[in-house]
């Protein structure tokens, strides 16, 4: 049975931030993803998660500034040592929240730079995944389909794994977001049953919309649920999705699998 994790930026949104651990719990969650934590005090979210009962399966590093359009740092030429700074700041998270995952998010390059990117790509993820290795944290790298956020420096799962092999850490997976793999590169299945060894973590959403995943989704949610079984798949499931309405609501497709 998949261990879902609820995304409490996404979901919950009708009660503040720190309101939304106990709510997810009430719902029979027992884990949680959060895509930033930095608004609040490490400590709060690390006591909310742990008086809710939550295991905080995922976090995202600090991304940059999210306003100016900045999606991340571990790609952009000339911010290594603002991206070796963020490190800091997640493992001090990672420590509160008692998370032993963190996603780094590559940011948003310029075509005319990715030449140059990839290689700063390469030397920031190397330095990460050795400084979060001391703290024996994963890092995960996540590929983001370019409609929902366009110039994103990494697109496809395939890439995701080129990344993996040139590195070759043990403690760095591919964050399997199913709503963007669908989007970018489809043969959800294959990847899923050719690499699970390789992925720490994986999303779910419904494709199109990336609403609740059910029955108006083109992916057979059931279905991946049952592969991810049957593969012995010991991760979390991610639920990273747009409610269409109040939250709670929308949580019929998850009945049967989050315990009241
Ligand atoms: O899929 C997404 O957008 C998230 O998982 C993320 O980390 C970037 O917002
Ligand atoms: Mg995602």
């Amino acid at each position: 049975m998949p261990r879902f994790a609820a995304n409490l930026s996404l979901l919950f949104t009708e009660v503040p931030f720190l309101d939304r651990f106990a709510a997810a719990a009430a719902c029979g969650f027992k884990g949680c993803e959060i895509q930033f934590p930095y608004l609040a005090d490490a400590n709060d979210v690390g006591d909310k998660a742990a008086m809710a009962g939550l295991k905080v399966a995922m976090f995202n590093a600090p991304p940059g500034d999210w306003a100016k359009g900045e999606r991340g740092l571990a790609a952009v030429p000339g911010r290594q040592d603002e991206f070796r700074e963020s490190l800091d700041l997640a493992i001090h998270y990672a420590d509160f929240l008692d998370c032993d995952q963190i996603h780094i998010m590559a940011g948003v390059v310029p075509e005319e730079q990715w030449e140059e990117a990839f290689d700063v790509y390469l030397e920031n993820l190397a330095y990460a995944c050795d400084e979060l290795a001391g703290e024996k944290l994963k890092v995960c790298i996540e590929p983001i389909n370019p409609g929902d956020m366009p110039g994103y420096f990494l697109t496809r799962p395939d890439d995701a794994l080129t990344v993996l092999d040139q590195l070759e850490r043990k403690n760095l997976f591919i964050l399997y977001d199913l709503y963007h793999a669908q989007i970018t590169q489809g043969g959800i299945t294959d990847f899923l049953e050719g690499n699970l060894d390789r992925i720490a973590h994986i999303q779910v959403a419904g494709v199109p919309g990336r609403n609740e995943p059910d029955a108006l989704s083109e992916l057979n949610y059931p279905y991946i649920y049952n592969l991810l079984d049957a593969s012995g798949y010991k991760g979390w499931v991610g639920c990273e999705y747009k409610p269409r309405g109040k939250t709670e609501t929308g949580l019929k497709w998850a009945r049967e699998w989050l315990e009241k």
